[in-house]
């Protein structure tokens, strides 16, 4: 039986995906082989020893301690493109909430609740909420990847002109992309000629604080940015001031923090971004998945720190094996394998910078022994055996 504890409430549709004959779902494990998260940071969560990994229902990693799961031997996926529709409707929703005042119009409006003649009284003060069409207006997308495609094909159907910078593009996102978007290759750029603004990039150490003084500075005067992605991507000591001198006209986040809730002209969500049942269901499903085909299988599949690897199951026994990317090391498996008198039906290697995974098929139960002196390889991290195929 598999123990998965849940760090956030996970979709129903995702959990049901996990038999209960071989698996239980619960926030109060002390020990447990898996994890389901959705945002809760993990960072100083001390991990279980049987712990094998984690799968995050959704895109950004940020929250997760990567490099410690990977020294550890703990694989961490996430959900690629599972919530991208939803991300991609709500930025659709912060371009036209960037343009005109309409929440500040909304606020209005139910403020005279019960004023005689109450129509013409709103329709009086509505200058104030007006702002401009988005449709001829450039918008600069900054990371294409599952959700910044879909938003600037969605602008281009809008009208927009719109300009994408990715200088990590892959193959998949080209072939996505509308060809109406103007490719840049260099960011500045979009800050230098874009009307609009919006970061689709994951928060990293290189991506930290994109939108810093430097980058506001060479902006165009009235700039409107839209941040879906992360809150750490701005500085808001920087968008603060932008937004006090109507550099930036308008700033819809979805990221609440006291800095940007003071700003008039900051509008903000509450990670709203992958709150759709639609979403929330693709991401625990395809979290589930990635967890069962790797307690049962060792298959890896979406995971943002180790190789993926899939070997066909074509009987035997199992071992998985998780490795330092250093030389020798299958020689080492093989010989140290063959020392024990068994033999390799099936096997597969991939590996990942500082890391490799290795799955073999032997001939027959590995002992204890066998698995000792697997494990007493120099460089190898984690050992299982897999046992119910
Ligand atoms: N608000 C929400 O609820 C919500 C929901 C989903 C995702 N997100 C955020 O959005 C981010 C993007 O999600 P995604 O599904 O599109 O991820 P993705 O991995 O498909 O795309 C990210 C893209 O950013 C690009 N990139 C990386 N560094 C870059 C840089 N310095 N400049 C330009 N491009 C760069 C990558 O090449 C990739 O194409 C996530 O990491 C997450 O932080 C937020
Ligand atoms: O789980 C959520 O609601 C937010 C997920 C989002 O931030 C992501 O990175 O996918």
């Amino acid at each position: 039986m598999y123990q998965v504890k849940l760090f956030n409430k996970i979709s129903k549709v995702g959990l049901d995906r996990l038999d209960p004959a071989n698996y239980t779902c619960s926030e109060d494990f002390d020990q447990y082989d898996a994890v389901l998260v959705r945002s809760a940071k993990l960072h100083d969560t001390k991990f279980p020893e049987n712990l094998k990994c984690i799968a995050r229902a959704g895109a950004g990693v940020n929250n997760i301690p990567l490099d410690r799961c990977a020294e550890e031997g703990i694989v961490v996926f996430n959900t690629p493109g599972a919530n991208a529709n939803a991300v991609k409707e709500l930025v659709v929703c912060g371009l036209m909430l960037a343009s005109r005042d309409i929440v500040g119009g909304i606020e209005w409006t139910k403020s005279l609740a019960g004023t005689p003649d109450i129509g013409p009284a709103a329709e009086k003060g509505k200058s104030k909420f007006a702002g401009p069409e988005i449709m001829g207006k450039r918008l600069g997308v900054i990371g294409l990847g599952a959700i910044g495609v879909q938003v600037a094909n969605a602008a281009v159907g809008l009208d927009m002109e719109v300009w994408g910078y990715d200088p990590y593009l892959s193959v998949d996102g080209a072939l996505k992309l509308s060809r109406a978007v103007k490719h840049i290759t260099d960011v500045n750029e979009i800050f230098a000629n874009c009307d609009y603004i919006t970061l689709h990039v994951p928060l990293t150490p290189d991506t930290k604080y994109i939108i810093n003084e430097d980058a506001v500075a060479k902006m165009k005067d009235g700039v409107r940015i839209i941040n879906i992605a992360r809150g750490e991507l701005v500085d808001e000591d920087v968008m603060a001031a932008a937004l006090a001198c109507g550099k930036v006209a308008r700033y819809v986040s979805d990221f609440a923090s006291d800095a940007m809730l003071a700003q008039k002209n900051a509008v903000i969500m509450p990670h709203l971004g992958a709150s759709t049942p639609e979403s929330e269901d693709n991401c625990a499903k395809m979290a589930a998945a990635e967890i069962r085909e790797f307690l049962e299988y060792g298959t890896i599949r979406n995971s943002v720190n180790f190789p993926n690897l899939k070997v066909p199951y074509e009987g035997g026994h199992r071992l998985c094996l998780i490795h330092k990317n250093v030389p020798n090391m299958i020689a080492q498996i093989t010989s140290t394998l063959s020392a024990q008198g068994m033999n390799i039906e099936n096997m597969g290697n991939r590996s990942r910078g500082d890391y490799a995974y290795t799955i073999v098929d032997v001939n027959g139960v590995p002992t204890d022994a066998v698995l000792d002196a697997i494990r007493a390889v120099d460089g190898m991290i984690r050992v299982r055996s897999i046992e119910n195929l």
